[in-house]
């Protein structure tokens, strides 16, 4: 599809270029909040003054994160069972966790592989078992529904999502998943499973398993911003349920495509400067295979989504609001959610030192948290006269996403 100032169309991820993740790499990541003014090395806004910052612990598997990559890592999924012991539901299983949970099943495994080999060849007339037993064994069957609603490993049963915040990335999708996490009547994956995108042939059993348990009347959710921009995520969704409630998260896509940058350079310095990548190809041209810019092309991707679902399935979210006044758009998306207005604004409160709102106290107590240094990182300095452009070349799109949307979102 050609679309106006633009060469090329949606067809290739930015990962063509070889400078950073196309739509349908990602991170399952577990960020940690940790409490205001703890201190430590953030490097977001207010890093160095006491400010608030956050760890990652991730299985982060990226495509083509640098110019000149090596061969791409596998992907990776998820774990399932994220209320399995050591599991909250806050997160997937972290790659520690999921190990130490795999490693004493394998020893035990591995023993009974070899006692029974033993046993076999110390039977009168045994014989060794055939080469073909020998060979290694499939991979195990997704996790059966587990019983509920009082199982054996806690109440309630896992659900597929109700609800799923399909994007924007770097629209503040993490920002209204913790918010929503407050509400008790919200159980939410804290990582994000990619698995409309990347993982779906576990098979939608596996995804079942990897939420968290949640009683009747309670809504499941996750959140992975790359399913906006994925192809085959609006049919896949919609076979799991058409009733699925779809929530995105949209920012001025400038903005939004600085963000995107700022986070590929902090991963690879030395990378051209945004002006270079967004009109690289070419006399000049915005370029719309960087998936930086492509990204923020919102009216094309929803009306990818809108060939699946109605427009009533869809809340839109304002980034900038959610900044502004997110008990605001926090409060617009429990009334979407079907959920009373639990968390309201008592719930937030403006961090100066992070220069965003934070969260006052966790569901159950707990101190107030801040989102992690990835969260609100200092944006490089773009020179005025390419965001100008930019914000020409997208002004038609915009426009025409607040059409479709029926919410003018005041980019331009
Ligand atoms: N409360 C609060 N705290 C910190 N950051 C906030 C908050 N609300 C919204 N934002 C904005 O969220 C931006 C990151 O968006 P995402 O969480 O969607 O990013 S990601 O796609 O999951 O990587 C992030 O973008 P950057 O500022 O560019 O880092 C923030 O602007």
């Amino acid at each position: 599809m050609r679309v106006p100032g633009g060469r090329g169309g949606l067809v290739t991820a930015g990962a063509a270029r070889g400078l950073e993740p196309g739509p349908d790499a990602g991170c399952l990541v577990r960020q940690v909040w940790v409490p205001a003014g703890a201190g430590g090395a953030g490097r977001g806004r207010g890093a160095g003054r006491g400010g608030t910052h956050g760890r990652r612990a991730g299985l982060c598997t990226r495509r083509n994160a640098r110019p000149a990559a090596p061969a791409a890592p596998a992907r990776r999924c998820p774990m399932a069972g994220s209320d399995r012991p050591g599991g909250d539901g806050s997160g997937v299983a972290g790659p520690g966790r999921g190990a130490a949970l795999r490693a004493p099943r394998a020893a035990v495994l591995l023993c009974a592989l070899v006692l029974g080999a033993f046993c076999l060849r110390a039977l009168p007339g045994s014989r060794p078992p055939p080469a073909r037993a020998r060979a290694p064994a499939p991979a195990p069957p997704p996790l059966p529904e587990p019983p509920g609603p009082l199982g054996v490993r806690g109440p309630g049963r896992r659900r597929f999502p109700q609800a799923l915040i399909v994007g924007v990335k770097k629209g503040g999708t993490r920002a209204l998943l913790e918010a929503l996490r407050l509400h008790p009547d919200v159980r939410a994956l804290g990582s994000e499973p990619h698995f409309f995108d990347r993982c779906y042939d576990r098979g939608l059993a596996w995804y079942r398993s990897l939420m968290p348990r949640t009683l009747d009347g309670q809504v499941t959710l996750e959140k992975t911003p790359s399913y906006f921009v994925t192809r085959e995520a609006p049919r896949r969704i919609h076979s799991m349920s058409p009733n699925t409630k779809l929530i995105v998260v949209v920012r001025n896509p400038v903005t939004r495509a600085i963000s995107d940058y700022a986070q590929t350079l902090s991963k690879t310095p030395g990378l051209p400067s945004f002006g270079a990548l967004a009109f690289g190809r070419g006399r000049g041209a915005v370029d719309t295979a960087w998936s930086a810019v492509r990204i923020g092309l919102y009216a094309l991707h929803l009306a990818r989504w809108l060939r699946v679902f109605p427009l009533s399935r869809f809340l839109f979210v304002s980034g900038e609001r959610l900044v502004s006044d997110p008990a605001g758009e926090v409060g617009r998306v429990q009334d979407f959610l079907g959920l009373r207005r639990v968390v309201t604004a008592q719930h937030f409160y403006f961090n100066a030192t992070k220069g965003f709102p934070c969260l006052r106290k966790a569901r159950g107590g707990g101190r107030a948290r801040c989102l992690g240094q990835s969260k609100g990182r200092p944006h490089p300095r773009v020179p005025a006269a390419v965001v100008q452009r930019l914000r020409d070349f997208y002004r038609p799109f915009n426009r025409r996403f607040y059409r479709m949307t029926g919410q003018d979102f005041g980019w331009d």
